[in-house]
């Protein structure tokens, strides 16, 4: 075997063992896209599993976005990954769920932000898809690469809750009981790709054809550039994420989890995502530049405040807004989450609407311009968990 090889064991083997990932008898459903991460995953965990005799009932997950074309064809990888494994297989669709596909999404909404649509239901997909299975933990592909752009977007959107969720290798929160973990969190994304080679495993590389997230791939772009004046940039990034997350209250971090939001959805469905180069990080850049240069217009001027204390206060001599003014909201009171279900579908949520329910009310309201009929058996038939979503059929025309 080569080296490159047995190091990446080792290495995952450590990080699952020093992280006291999974206990012995666990049922672990690993959320399987038929993409490189998660066929690496899958196949050294099934590698781990054996050799160290960790007790784990392995099992597949796939969501089935609706994406003709892309998921499809994935989902193809997925079915002979099983049989390659010897692992059971489960499938779930968007369209029996939410009772549309990312496609249908598409068509109502355009390509701009339908990666939010899909992250929330998503989330949301493996989570039922577990409880279908009654499996209490999913793992996923996430690695080191994918954590360090997640931790530089949060770190300039100023988002230190989502930083701190993102760095965590166990997420869970009150409102799921099923437990997320990344055992490739330390796993260069180059790592990756060479064990999937050199172990010769079928996996599917061809990307979303939905648009790419730009922030992702601006702050994935900053990070290769870093990379090369300093290579090991990416684990250095994920190391200063976990201590900055580690000054981030507890209930901070946890109202991100209970908002129903998550990395994925607030950023998109991830790593693949957002890999061109985008102009977001153009148009940060000049506006910082704008207001650096604003800055020696301004006068610090003392203020008399309350009557007794003094307040420093800035303001502009010439025209505009001081960027002082441009104060970020006040950070959200922290109200203690509880959970509860969703009104409309009953899934575990700490709003009274979860967040699937919410985005799936925009899409149907807007459905009717659209020409639609309803099949009554299929109405009347229907096991669509999301009972308020009626399974339309968008006519041909
Ligand atoms: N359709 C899906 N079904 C099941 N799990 C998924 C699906 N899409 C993503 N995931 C999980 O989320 C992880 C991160 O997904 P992302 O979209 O960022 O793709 P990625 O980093 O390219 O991973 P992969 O190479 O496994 O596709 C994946 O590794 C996988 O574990």
């Amino acid at each position: 075997m080569p080296p490159v090889l047995s190091i990446f064991e080792r290495e995952t083997h450590e990080t699952i063992v020093g992280s006291k990932l999974f206990q012995r008898g666990e049922r672990i459903a690993i959320g399987a896209s038929g993409g490189k991460d998660s066929t690496v995953l899958a196949s050294i965990l099934k590698t781990l599993n054996e050799r160290h005799d960790y007790g784990l009932d392995l099992c597949l997950l796939s969501i089935d976005e609706g994406i003709k074309g892309y998921r499809d064809d994935s989902l193809e990888t997925v079915k002979r990954n099983a049989v390659q494994y010897d692992m059971p297989l489960e499938i779930v669709g968007y369209d029996e769920l939410y009772g549309w596909t990312m496609d249908q999404v598409v068509a109502q909404i355009g390509k701009k932000g339908n990666c939010t649509y899909c992250g929330v239901f998503r989330r949301q997909a493996l989570d039922r898809g577990a409880a279908k299975l009654g499996i209490k933990h999913v793992v996923t592909g996430h690695n080191a690469d994918d954590i360090a752009e997640t931790v530089m977007m949060n770190l300039l959107r100023g988002d230190l809750p989502r930083l701190a969720r993102a760095t965590s290798i166990v997420t869970s929160s009150a409102a799921s009981d099923i437990k997320r973990s990344k055992p490739l969190k330390y796993a260069y994304e180059k790592e990756i790709v060479l064990y999937a080679y050199h172990k010769k495993l079928d996996y599917f590389s061809t990307e979303c054809i939905y648009s790419p997230e730009a922030f992702r791939g601006s702050a994935r772009a900053l990070i290769k550039d870093l990379e090369k004046i300093r290579p090991s940039s990416i684990l250095d990034i994920v190391k200063s994420g976990e201590d900055m997350a580690a000054l981030v209250p507890p209930e901070l971090s946890t109202a991100v989890a209970c908002s129903g939001d998550n990395e994925e959805a607030a950023t998109g469905c991830g790593s693949t995502n957002g890999r061109s180069s985008g102009g977001e990080m153009a148009v940060l850049e000049k506006r910082l530049a704008v207001e650096e240069a604003a800055q020696y217009r301004e006068t610090e001027i003392v203020l008399p405040a309350n009557g007794n204390s003094l307040v420093q206060e800035t303001l502009q001599v010439k025209g505009g807004s001081s960027i002082h003014d441009k104060k970020k909201p006040a950070r959200k009171k922290v109200v203690k989450q509880v959970m509860g279900r969703c009104d409309k579908c009953g899934y575990l949520s700490s709003q009274s609407i979860c967040k699937a329910c919410m985005l799936l009310d925009g899409l149907n309201k807007a459905r009717p311009t659209t020409e639609i009929t309803v099949s009554a058996e299929e109405e009347e038939g229907s096991t669509t968990l999301m009972r308020h979503v009626a399974a339309l059929e968008i006519s041909a025309s």
